[in-house]
């Protein structure tokens, strides 16, 4: 088949797929795949991802996106890098991760360079944080809209770079339009075009031997004993929170809540938006902050349910209750499930103006949202019964927005992917 043509029946079965004739569509996939057409192979390979329900689809998923790396495809390389950080069905090998991205960093793969720039500035070389913010360049121009609202605010304060603050105005409009929460324009200081006056400088120092040192963390200080509370502050750099925010802000939808009977439902309970990082949405600074997050609960990620992002603005709020989950949707460790949810990380990521604090109202303990700590508190006793205690509530935000992310970790093992 020639190119023309490969691309064709690629647009065809992706068309197949958006009108929801999944069969068909898998199938004209596959027929590309079998051809060695790698973007083929990756398509397939994530929608049997998307659709699997056991381990053996799961399994043939992972193939064909084993098949379009050994092609050279970066987008799976990609893929394959952040969910070998999940150490289910991957091995996980820091030398391989590394391999990974710097070979994706080197096919200019935009979200791999959004991620470099953001690992690099915090854990890199002093040159590797110099280079960072042409890498957000790079990555903005190469179509990361998150690594274009990191730079604007690089831009803004002057951030690894000399400050320009009529183009930070411009990609903080930009960025404001797709739904990210960046600070508004500075009126004063106008408006110049958000593309850059020369290209990013060349760089080549795809040394990703630090990684380890992203993932490394502690629980913080002990509030409470018995419930397990700890609080650690400047978890996060104020760039990782933004990261965070900008990755699934834009996608933020009215929260459920599981009622008693397990029906997911919208209630007065939680009024915020939030947002649910799937296996699809993940990036690999994202899964290595996520890591962080599990080294500080003192738990493997595979045991946590995705990340989820959530806003609250004034008046919103999350009422007290526990993280437990109702036992119709709990297969419980004996039955081989991943059991009851066991361990709450909460990130703070901004600072509302007012308000927004978590109480602990038995513990008489309040913690204040500041932005880049973690509190982390257990929900099951070491019994395994409901830990009393960790009754908790997101007090009402009073003024300004709330953004917060939560990993709730499970028993045993729950992510597949
Ligand atoms: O908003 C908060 O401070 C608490 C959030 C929370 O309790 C939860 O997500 O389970
Ligand atoms: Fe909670």
């Amino acid at each position: 088949m020639s190119i023309t043509d490969s691309s064709h029946a690629l647009h065809a079965a992706h068309a197949l797929l958006r009108d929801n004739r999944i069969a068909e569509g898998l199938q004209a996939l596959t027929v590309l795949a079998n051809q060695n057409n790698a973007q083929a192979a990756f398509d397939l390979g994530n929608a049997l991802l998307m659709f699997a329900t056991d381990a053996a689809q799961i399994g043939q998923g992972l193939q064909r996106l084993r098949q379009a790396e050994a092609a050279g495809y970066a987008p799976a390389a990609y893929r394959m890098a952040y969910t070998s950080l999940v150490e289910v069905t991957e091995t996980f090998d820091w030398r391989v991760l590394a391999e990974r991205l710097a070979f994706c960093c080197r096919q200019q793969h935009p979200n791999a360079l959004c991620d470099a720039a953001v690992f690099f500035a915090r854990f890199g070389t002093p040159a590797q944080q110099r280079a960072s913010t042409g890498l957000l360049e790079l990555a903005a121009l190469r179509g990361s809209t998150v690594a274009m609202a990191l730079l604007g605010e690089r831009l803004a304060i002057g951030t690894l770079c000399d400050t320009d603050p009529a183009r930070a105005n411009s990609i903080r409009r930009i960025a404001a339009q797709l739904g990210m929460p960046v600070p508004p324009p500075d009126p004063q200081a106008g408006f110049a075009p958000p593309e850059p006056a020369t290209p990013p400088p060349a760089f080549d120092d795809w040394d990703f031997s630090a990684l380890p040192a992203a993932v490394a963390a502690e629980p913080g200080v002990c509030l409470d004993g018995p419930t397990q509370l700890y609080l650690h502050t400047g978890f996060l750099s104020d760039e990782e929170c933004l990261y965070i925010k900008c990755l699934g802000g834009p996608d933020v939808a009215p929260s459920v809540s599981v009622d008693e009977n397990g029906r997911q439902q919208l209630n007065q309970i939680r009024t915020s938006h939030d947002f649910a990082f799937l296996p699809e949405f993940e990036q690999v600074y994202l899964n290595l902050l996520q890591r962080r997050m599990a080294a500080a609960a003192g738990l493997p990620l595979r045991q946590a349910e995705p990340l989820i992002l959530l806003r609250y603005t004034p008046g919103q709020e999350y009422r007290p209750h526990r993280d437990v989950l109702p036992p119709s949707h709990v297969i419980p460790v004996e039955a081989g499930g991943a059991g009851q949810r066991l361990r709450t990380v909460i990130a703070y990521l901004n600072t509302p103006e007012a308000g927004g604090e978590t109480a602990f109202p038995l513990l008489e303990r309040t913690i204040a949202a500041e932005q880049g700590r973690i509190a982390r508190f257990d929900s099951l006793d070491a019994d395994g019964g409901t830990c009393r205690t960790s009754l908790h509530a997101g007090m009402p935000v009073k003024q300004g927005v709330k953004w917060i992310c939560t990993l709730w970790f499970r028993q045993r093992t729950h992510r597949m992917l």
